[in-house]
Formats: C-alpha cells, structure tokens, sequence
C-alpha cells in the first residue's frame, strides 16, 4: 500500500485517483455492443457469452427443471443464512415506506403525492469472478416490496453454461419472474432494447465491473434508467488508536478481494495505526484464497496521514467512498461532518461485510465518487412519486387571476384561456 503523509489539498485529486477506467475509455466497445444487440437480439448475446465468457449457450433462458436442481444443490445452513438476511433486509426495506403527502395549498386546492411501482425492472447480479447471490436480495427484496410486477434478472455463466445454484435459490426465493444466463455489456444492452429471451425494462439496478457500469450509463441514452454507477467496490476506513488494527485490515482486505480495480483506503491521525495495520494486511492477505486479485488491489490502495481530524473529514468527502468505516474515538465527528458517502459502518464491532450481507442495509451503492450526487439502492429507487391535484369552483376562484396573469406574461394565451372559461362560466 502506498504511505501518504500529509498530503496537500492541491494533491487531494491526484492522490484519491480511482484504479479504474473511464467512461471514454470504454463507450466505443460499449456503443458497438449495443447497437449489434438492438438489430439483431439474442444471436448477439450469444456472440459476446462465447467471447467475454467463454462458453456457448443454446438456450439462455433459466429453465424451472434447473431452479429444482438448484434448491438440492444448496446446503441446508446456506439457506438459512439467507433467509436470515433476506429477513432483515425486509424489515428495512419495509420500514421504508412513505404515506401519501396530502395538502391543502389554497382553499378549494388539493394536491397530493403518491408512489407507485416501476412495473418492469431489470436486475443486473455480478457473476464475473464470484456468484454474487447476495445481491439478488438486495435488489429482488425492494423490488418485490415496493409491488414491481415483472422482475428479470441477468448474470453471467460459468464455464458449464451454468448459474450458480445459490443464485437461482435467492432469485426463486425473492420472487423473480426471469432469470436469463447472460453477463457484462450485452446483458444490459439486453435489458435496455429487449431481444426474443430478455424482456425489454424500464429500469436497470444492480452492480458490477467497469464494463457493467459504463453499459448502464449509456442505456440511459436510450431511455432506460439506472439506479447509479455502482462499478468496482472501495472502502475508505478512518481509524486511530482506539482501533484494532487487524479489525481493520481484515475490512480492507473484505473490498480488496472483489476485483483487481477495486480499491482500499486508510486515513488516520496515528502513525502508529497505520503502520500497524500494513503490517496485518501483508499477513492476513498471505492466507486468502482470492490473494492474487486482494494484491493488485491492495497496490492501488493508499495509507494517508493527516495532521488533525478537519482534514481527514475534508478529504474523506472530497474522495466519497463507497463504503465509510469509522473507528476512532470521537466518532460523532465523522458522523455528523459525512457529506458524500454510500453507507457507514460504526465502531470496530461493525465490519463492512455486515451491511454487504445481513445487517439489512443495501449494499448497492454508488463508487467512484457517485456518493456525492447519487444515493444507495433503497425502496424509493423501485418507485416513481406521482402528483395528484384537484380543485373545485372556490379553489379555481382563489388561484384562476394568478394563473391568467402568469400565463399571459409568459406569451400563452392559450393556457390563460383554459383557466379564464372556467372562471366565466361561475359568474
Ligand atoms: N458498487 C456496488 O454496489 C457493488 C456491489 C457488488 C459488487 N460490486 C463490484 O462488481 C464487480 C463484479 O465484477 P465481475 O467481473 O466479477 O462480474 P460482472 O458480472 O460485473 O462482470 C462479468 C462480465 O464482464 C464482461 N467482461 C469481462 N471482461 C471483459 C472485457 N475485457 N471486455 C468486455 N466485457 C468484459 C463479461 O461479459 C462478463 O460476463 C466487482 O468489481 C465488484 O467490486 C460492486
Ligand atoms: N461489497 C459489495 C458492494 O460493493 C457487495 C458484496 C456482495 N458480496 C460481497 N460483497
Ligand atoms: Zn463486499
């Protein structure tokens, strides 16, 4: 890990660079793809599953024989876990709920909100190097709750053809009504046009590598909406002396381990910490399994001390990481001075792998610095808020004059006229 002390807010941009590629660096494939799968559909997917995936599919869609198979493949204890988190998730999601808004603006002027679910979304389920099952109850969960009524999921094949049999557990369990074997660009190409095997959506959700996520930037040209670019994982930890050093090298490790171009982040005001904690990160990573992926990350990853805790906050927000641990003593600080961050895990008894699985929060969360503008996966992300309103002969009385007036200033007689033949017709 590079040691960084005291860098200058001059540097702040160049020292917290992500490892990943950029959008330009990508759309041209990205483009290609998707307009090769809007003319010609499912032959296309099949092209780029052979290419990126390697294995040549018949049929992609998941069949019910196979969702059967699956339910014996899984262990007793696995599915218990996740029914255990699929639970918590649930509460959460649950008490996410809003009631409707209803105000009476003016006399005679009832507006109101209420939301109503987006019927067709599309569940993007990260299957590249590891079968990301977790995720489908992050996204089937809300989904089913706030009443989608068409749920698709796509994800990547193994070698075999083949899902993993804990992710076609969790989406038969979430209530998913399409599972299409089908991973990367093409699939969220797939999503965005529809083809013979993927219905078309209105919505893609879920994460994924770079390409997943510049993929889902561009369906947006084409009218699809996203939930937000939840590319490669980081974690940015703040910790002092009060921390436990191999609590927190067993964090950076946790996000380390997703992918080459993830990326791991210690900031502290203790030199002692930080050197404590390079140290158990070089142990720790000796005994992974996913070692050699946990190294190129662990290369992109920086240790930064900083003098006091005005800087460390100002930098943590400047860098919006994904996921925000904060250990140290004086933690209300962190807390109530977090401007840009997906989601913040507390104290050293909350590992970031709590909220990646079962405490309840959602683990789709914006990277890159999206945490600035872009909110996590939550109920609403399922929902679109809808306005209502309904005036009687007192309200169109009370606002009709400011109406008439504003619209004639506006050059619209037309819209002034609609207000003025109601307010004749009450004389
Ligand atoms: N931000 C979040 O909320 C969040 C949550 C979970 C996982 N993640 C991230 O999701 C990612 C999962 O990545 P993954 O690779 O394991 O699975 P993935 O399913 O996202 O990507 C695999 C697909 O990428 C495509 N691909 C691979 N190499 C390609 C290339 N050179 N050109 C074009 N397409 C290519 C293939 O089609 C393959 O099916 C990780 O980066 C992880 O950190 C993020
Ligand atoms: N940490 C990931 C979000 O960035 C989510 C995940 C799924 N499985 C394990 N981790
Ligand atoms: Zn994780």
């Amino acid at each position: 890990m590079n040691k960084i002390y005291n860098p200058k807010r001059a540097d702040w941009t160049d020292v917290l660079k992500r490892p990943t590629q950029t959008v330009a660096d990508i759309e041209g494939l990205v483009n290609g793809i998707f307009e090769e799968v809007r003319s010609n559909g499912d032959g296309i997917l099949k092209k780029y599953t052979k290419q990126f995936d390697k294995v040549v599919l018949e049929n992609m869609l998941v069949s019910e024989a196979e969702i059967e198979a699956a339910k014996s493949l899984v262990s007793n204890d696995l599915k218990e876990a996740i029914k255990l988190a699929k639970s918590n998730i649930e509460v959460f999601h649950e008490a996410q709920k809003t009631d409707r808004v209803e105000v009476e603006t003016a006399p005679g002027v009832t507006c109101w909100q209420e939301k109503r679910p987006i019927q067709k979304v599309g569940l993007y389920i990260p299957g590249g190097t590891a079968p990301l099952f977790s995720t489908i109850l992050m996204l089937a969960v809300p989904a089913t709750i706030a009443g989608c009524k068409e749920i698709v999921l796509c994800s990547p094949p193994d070698k075999e053809g083949k899902l993993n049999p804990a992710i076609l557990y969790a989406a038969n369990l979430c209530g998913v009504t399409k599972i299409v074997k089908v991973g990367g660009i093409q699939a969220i190409a797939g999503m965005t046009f529809g083809t013979e095997t993927i219905p078309q959506v209105y919505k893609i959700f879920g994460p994924g590598n770079q390409y997943v996520t510049v993929a889902k930037q561009i369906a947006t040209k084409y009218g699809v909406a996203i939930d937000m670019p939840a590319g490669p994982s980081e974690l940015l930890v703040v910790a002092d002396d009060s921390a436990s050093a191999a609590f927190v090298a067993s964090d950076l490790l946790s996000q380390a381990e997703h992918g080459v171009d993830s990326q791991v982040i210690l900031v502290s005001t203790s030199k002692a910490i930080i050197d404590a904690v390079e140290k158990e990160v070089a142990v720790q990573l000796e005994d992974l399994p996913r070692k050699e992926i946990a190294k190129q990350a662990i290369a992109n990853s920086k240790l930064i001390y900083v003098d006091n805790d005005q800087d460390a906050i100002d930098l943590i927000n400047e860098y919006g990481p994904e996921h925000f641990i904060v250990c140290v003593e004086n933690e209300d600080f962190y807390i109530d001075n977090t401007q840009n961050a997906g989601s913040v895990f507390i104290g050293n008894y909350t590992p970031e792998s709590a909220g990646d699985y079962a405490s309840g929060t959602n683990h789709t969360l914006p990277t890159n610095g999206y945490a600035k503008q872009y909110s996590g996966v939550n109920l609403d992300s399922f929902l679109k808020s809808m306005t209502f309103q309904k005036i009687n002969e007192e309200g169109i009385q009370n606002i009709g004059k400011a109406i008439e007036l504003m619209a004639e200033a506006e050059g619209l007689q037309a819209h002034k006229n609609a207000v003025t033949l109601r307010l004749n017709s009450l004389k």
